[in-house]
Formats: C-alpha cells, sequence, structure tokens
C-alpha cells in the first residue's frame, strides 16, 4: 500500500498541500481528479521529488519512500510525468532501454532478462515496429507510448502516470485505456491523474477528487456520483446511461 500520511508538499520552501493524508490500495486502479491547479501533478510528482516534501510521511508497504536511494526507488515505483520538454534524439529501443537504467550496474549493460523485458513493453504498447526510429521524429501519440513502454520496462509494481492520454487520439487513449487491466491483473498498483472524468468513473476502483490543494472526496466511482461530488467540484451535471454492457457518464 502506497500511504502518504499527514504529508505538507509544494515547491521552494511554500506548501501548497497541508496535512493531507490518502492511501493508494495495492492491486488496483486510482484516480486524481481535479480542476486545473488543484494540486493533482504536485501530489504525485513528490514520488519523483519534483516537489518536495515538507512534512509527514510516504511510504510503499511500511517502507519510506520519499526518502529511500533514487534507484531503489525507481525499482519500486515507476513514473510517467506529465510534460517533457527535453525529447531524446535516441532510438525508440534504445530511451525504452532507459527504463532498465535502475537496475544496471556501472557498465549499464544490460542481459537477457533486461532486453526480454524492453522487448515485452515495446509489444505491449505497440511500437516495436519504431524501434529504430529517432524518437524526436515521431508524432506526440507514438512519443508518449514509447515513454510509457520506457516506464513499463522498469517492471515496477506501482506505476504513476501523469494525464497519460493527453497526446493521444481516439484509438489510441482507448487502447491504452485497455492495457490498464491487464497490468491490474498482472498485480501492478496503478496511479493516474486524468481530466476525463467519464473514463476515471468508468476505470477506477478507487476515485480521489482534489480540490485547492486538499481532497474532498476519496472512495468508489459509485460513492462519488451517489454524493454528486463531480457537480460541485466541476460545477456541471453528470448523466449517466446504462445498457446491458455497462454505464456510462456524460457530463454537460
Ligand atoms: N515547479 C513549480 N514551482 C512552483 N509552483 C509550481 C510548480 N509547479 C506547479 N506549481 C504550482 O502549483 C499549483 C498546483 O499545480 P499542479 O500542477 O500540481 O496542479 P494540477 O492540479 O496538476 O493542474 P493541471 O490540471 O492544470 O495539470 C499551481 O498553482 C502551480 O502554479
Amino acid at each position: 500500500m502506497l500511504k502518504f500520511d499527514s504529508v505538507s508538499i509544494g515547491y521552494h520552501k511554500v506548501p501548497l498541500i497541508k496535512n493531507l493524508s490518502v492511501e493508494i490500495p495495492t492491486g488496483s486502479i486510482t484516480t486524481i481528479v481535479g480542476p486545473n491547479g488543484c494540486g493533482k501533478t504536485t501530489l504525485i510528482s513528490v514520488l519523483n521529488k519534483s516537489s518536495q516534501l515538507f512534512n509527514g510521511s510516504i511510504t510503499l508497504d511500511g517502507e519510506d519512500i520519499y526518502h529511500m536511494n533514487g534507484h531503489l526507488r525507481a525499482q519500486k515505483i515507476a513514473f510517467l510525468p506529465q510534460i517533457r520538454e527535453v525529447i531524446p534524439a535516441l532510438p525508440v529501443h534504445t530511451l525504452v532501454e532507459h527504463g532498465r537504467f535502475p537496475y544496471l550496474g556501472f557498465s549499464r549493460r544490460l542481459t537477457e532478462e533486461d532486453r526480454r523485458l524492453v522487448e515485452d513493453a515495446m509489444e505491449f504498447t505497440h511500437i516495436t515496429d519504431y524501434r529504430n526510429v529517432a524518437t524526436d521524429t515521431l508524432s506526440g501519440g507514438i512519443r508518449q507510448r514509447v515513454f510509457f513502454a520506457m516506464t513499463l520496462a522498469q517492471n515496477c509494481d506501482t506505476i504513476i502516470l501523469d494525464e497519460p492520454t493527453t497526446f493521444l487520439d481516439l484509438v489510441s487513449q482507448n487502447n491504452f485505456y485497455r492495457m490498464l487491466p491487464i497490468l491490474k491483473a498482472q498485480g501492478k498498483t496503478i496511479l493516474l491523474v486524468l481530466h476525463d472524468l467519464a473514463k476515471a468513473l468508468t476505470i477506477s476502483d478507487k476515485l480521489i477528487v482534489m480540490e485547492s490543494g486538499a481532497i474532498c472526496f476519496q472512495g468508489t466511482p459509485d460513492e462519488c456520483v451517489q454524493k454528486n461530488v463531480l457537480n460541485k467540484v466541476f460545477h456541471t451535471s453528470l448523466k449517466t446511461f446504462s445498457d446491458a454492457e455497462g454505464t456510462y457518464y456524460f457530463f454537460e
């Protein structure tokens, strides 16, 4: 279990999140939603130290994950950030191999097992055909899949994805969302930040709703709908529609 206990988090000595506690259940899909600027990225990016922890503790299965050595932490939590300013001009397979770096020694020589995990990650994300293409020449959507493959090649039990579908067209988004239950079935814990509220309600086991640096709801999507949380936070009107295949959500 990934546990944030009474955490204060922010930048340059200024906390934006104060005294927040939340648990991310193991082997489940948890999604954080909330209006722009409410602190979603600030909360999760403390896990790769892009934001700073001022108070409280963050533990993974009881171990202090924030103060852990960076290599060890990267063997436990794989983090796909929202924005990458610099796109490396490396062949796709070389970039995906970077996912194995936390496990390699000084020589950075890949073992057979490392190579297998890299190939598996490329296959899983359907980028094998691009293996020799320079990543900086790819479209934003394919590039996003390459970074996702690199994250998966890290082979961590906990995967954190910040707005992973931003650059994806509808087909690629659907493909991406289909991968999540497969990863969950492999026992992975998945923590996402999403802006697509309907998708968040459909795919998540647990939903966390943030507002102004605080959590205003955490629970199942059903509880969230019953309590009208999203209508209040996003000033919207949620409509639901059900058929034999499931329930669909629309926001107006
Ligand atoms: N590197 C930084 N230094 C200082 N302040 C920052 C930094 N990154 C973000 N902030 C501020 O932290 C606040 C929360 O931003 P954050 O990116 O966590 O929100 P968010 O909920 O993820 O927003 P969005 O939905 O727009 O991605 C904002 O006021 C933002 O300006």
